[in-house]
């Protein structure tokens, strides 16, 4: 028997699965590092946290693995997309990386969306926005020159770990697409973005498919993890992407919901869209030649963890959700709008900020639990309701990430998408979609459909109660006010604040 693993570099987490060749998931494991949030408005890891932890759960694997090592043919990748890795001529890392929830580059998007106007969309089919990767060369440039000048190459998250695992430099399609700096048609770095900004076209990596087979493992890496150095590893792609894989969204038939630390809405697309307009994002998939459109929550997961250490620290998140079945749908008129660092889809706002609304004497701390779990899902389904404004046909929903770990929340979602939610048997979509890529590269598999039809179950389905639907439907026309109505306030105490 032959295995793959697939690893998942998260924003709280690094996740690594293996699967066999019967497409059985065989272990999961992960181990977690943390933010780095200097000021507000910053968020940056250390890259060597992430090289630390992936050696950690690849040991797991081969530790509990009863098998061969050789047998275990491939590894692929999935990362959080958009992040900054900066390396030197010498390879070596210049700064902590900057991530995609990272909102310090309000001026360069500004001024980016300046120089370039309607093009930038033309280009790249996307608005720039500060969780992108170009604004945050272009604030390091300007902010951190010393550094800059000892920039040789960029690198997104997962593509540093691989570096490091196989000493090759490269990026993959779909993560590249996130940088705003990809021609997303043509798939080549844009000469025209480069030139514009005076970057030096060389510091781009080079570009692959998702599936293409990049090297093998580092003896040294190979020894310290106990894989085989004749392991193949293959590019891999933005996590998005592979969750979109690993949920088996490869057609039109299905669309994603992912409530990780962020949250996200994402559908197939067959080609490339001519009437982009940047209101949702348009990015390469990791299967070749084809894209997906997706709306973002910035803060999904990352709203009811806040709520939870601060509030039910001791308690488990199934214990703490628990509660919200003996709270009636609206939390008794209580709303959360779930903007804690600010907001893209669809307000591409960096500096609104997240709100309780309507709170009484009645209101009990697991009120504020479902309210931030309505205000999550309320945000999710401003992208659903975009995509229907373009005229997607919503068919089912297969939500992963940690949200889907929980029955009342996909539910909420059923009910307040409206259609048919499906959570699938290991909700580790990018981790599988990761496996599923390397499989395809060991060509276990002719196409990725035929590797996701064999891996991907399904465990239970959703559907949505009428009843519910339409009571949501009341509570998602308010929620979609909240923005207008809190952003001045929101704009006038971030600048209090920073004035203090
Ligand atoms: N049992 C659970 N039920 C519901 N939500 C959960 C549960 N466990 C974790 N979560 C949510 O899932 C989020 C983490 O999801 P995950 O997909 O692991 O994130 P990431 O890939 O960003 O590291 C947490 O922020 C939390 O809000
Ligand atoms: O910025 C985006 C997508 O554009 C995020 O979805 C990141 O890719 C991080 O993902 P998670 O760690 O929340 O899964």
């Amino acid at each position: 028997m032959k295995y793959v693993i697939g690893i998942d570099l998260g924003t709280s987490a690094v996740k690594a699965i293996l699967i066999d060749q019967s497409g059985n998931m065989v272990m999961e494991t992960s181990a977690a590092y943390p933010l780095i949030q200097e000021k507000t408005g910053y968020s940056e890891q250390d890259p060597e946290d992430w090289i630390k932890q992936t050696k950690k759960v690849l040991k797991r694997v081969t530790r509990q693995f009863t098998g061969n090592v050789e047998d275990i043919e491939g590894v692929s990748f999935s990362g959080q997309m958009h992040g900054l890795v900066m390396l030197d001529e010498n390879n070596q890392v210049l700064r902590n990386a900057i991530l995609w929830n990272d909102t310090r580059t309000k001026s360069q998007c500004d001024h980016i969306t300046k120089l370039l106007g309607d093009k930038i969309i033309e280009i790249t089919k996307n608005k720039v926005l500060e969780g992108f990767t170009l604004p945050k060369i272009l604030w390091v440039k300007e902010n951190e020159p010393q550094i800059y000048e000892k920039l040789r190459v960029f690198l997104l998250p997962k593509d540093y770990v691989r570096y490091r695992m196989t000493g090759k430099i490269h990026t993959d399609y779909s993560d590249a697409a996130g940088t705003s700096l990809l021609h997303i048609e043509e798939k080549k770095w844009s000469k025209e973005i480069c030139d514009l900004f005076h970057i030096d076209e060389s510091i781009c990596p080079p570009l692959v498919e998702s599936h293409s087979f990049v090297g093998t493992i580092l003896p040294e890496f190979a020894d310290k993890v106990g894989l085989s150095q004749n392991t193949k590893v293959f590019a891999g792609g933005a996590d998005n992407a592979c969750g979109a894989v690993g949920a088996g969204i490869l057609s039109t038939n299905y669309q994603l919901s992912s409530i990780g630390t962020s949250g996200v809405i994402l559908a197939y697309e067959e080609s490339i869209d001519e009437k982009a307009d940047g209101k949702v994002h348009f990015f390469n998939h990791a299967k070749s030649d084809a894209f997906y459109s997706m709306g973002v929550t910035l803060s999904a997961g990352l709203s009811l963890s806040w709520f939870k250490n601060n509030f039910f620290k001791d308690t488990s998140f199934p214990k703490m959700i628990d509660g919200i079945k003996d709270i009636p749908i609206g939390s008794d008129g209580l709303l959360f709008a779930p903007f804690l660092v600010g907001e893209r889809t669809p307000y591409s706002d960096a500096f609104i900020r997240g709100s309780f609304i309507g709170v009484s004497a009645l209101h009990t701390k697991t009120h504020f639990v479902r309210a931030v779990m309505e205000g999550i899902t309320f945000s999710l389904n401003e992208s659903i309701h975009l995509l229907r404004e373009k005229g997607k046909e919503i068919g089912t929903i297969v939500s992963i990430g940690g949200g889907a770990k929980n029955d009342l929340w996909l539910q909420m979602q059923a009910d307040i998408f409206h259609t048919r939610v499906v959570s699938l048997k290991s909700e580790q979509g990018p981790g599988l979609g990761a496996a599923l890529i390397a499989a395809y590269g060991c060509k276990w598999f002719a196409t990725l459909e035929e590797g996701a039809e064999k891996c991907i179950q399904i465990k239970s389905e959703f559907h949505p109660i009428e009843e519910n639907v339409q009571k949501y439907k009341q509570l998602f026309n308010i929620y979609q006010t909240v923005y207008d109505h809190t952003k001045k306030i929101s704009h006038q105490l971030l600048e209090f604040r920073d004035s203090e």
